[in-house]
């Protein structure tokens, strides 16, 4: 299972989380957010990474061209879309960047929204499911209703993100069955600071989960 943590600002920590067991790390691109990071200082988490990483921008309603330059730039591998962008917006991104995973994150309100995620499949290549939260874009530690998702099974590989802990994970995947999970305030001490006992308490969640399942 893909674990991606979200919301990384030190390089130092980039590399921890990594090798505790990470296999993407996300870079919040969006200004108005406490764990926004800048171009220059992707570039240097991003540099000190094994090559297996996936390094995500998490971006929300920029246009094509500030999204092109800042993955350029700071050579990402992967774009994460959190606001309102349209089937539209991601098929001409996905012109523009045809080798950059891209993940449509939906701020899922009820079950019957669920069913837009049909609408981006076929321009994104992974989805990604969070809770939401009228004041705030993401980082909000609110969770999804779990029970609405038992069934969801997109043509597309997809993220459970959204308010996910050490503490909450393993309840969270017995009832729901994604690709990946994502996190990032359960896993920090303060917006953007990363508490790297959690992560690593995170770890031990998920190999317990997994001698559950042999
Ligand atoms: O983390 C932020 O500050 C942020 C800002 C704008 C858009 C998305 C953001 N974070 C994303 O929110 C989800 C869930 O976060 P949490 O685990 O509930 O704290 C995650 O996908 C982040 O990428």
């Amino acid at each position: 299972m893909r674990v991606k943590i979200c919301g990384i600002t030190q390089p130092e920590q980039s590399i921890a989380i990594a090798s505790l067991g990470a296999t993407a790390l996300g870079f919040i691109c969006v200004p108005t957010s406490p764990r926004y990071v800048t171009t220059l200082q992707i570039r240097a988490a991003v540099a000190e990474l094994p090559a297996n990483i996936d390094t995500i921008g998490v971006f929300a309603n920029a246009s094509i061209p500030e999204i092109n330059q800042i993955v350029v730039d700071s050579g990402l591998t992967g774009v994460q879309l959190h606001g309102d962008e349209s089937p539209d917006f991601c098929y001409h991104l996905r012109q523009s960047l045809p080798k950059v995973e891209i993940i449509k994150a939906l701020r899922i309100q009820s079950l019957e929204h669920l069913d837009t995620t049909t609408d981006y499949t076929k321009y994104v290549d992974t989805l990604l499911l969070d809770a939401y939260h009228s004041q705030q874009l993401g980082g909000t530690g609110k969770t999804l209703d779990w029970t609405m998702l038992e069934q969801f099974s997109p043509s597309c590989p997809w993220f459970l993100a959204g308010g996910l802990t050490a503490d909450n994970i393993v309840e969270a995947l017995s009832q729901v069955n994604p690709s990946g999970i994502d996190l990032s305030s359960g896993v920090e001490r303060t917006p953007g600071d990363k508490d790297l006992d959690k992560v690593a308490k995170l770890f031990q969640s998920l190999e317990n989960i997994e001698l559950l399942r042999r």
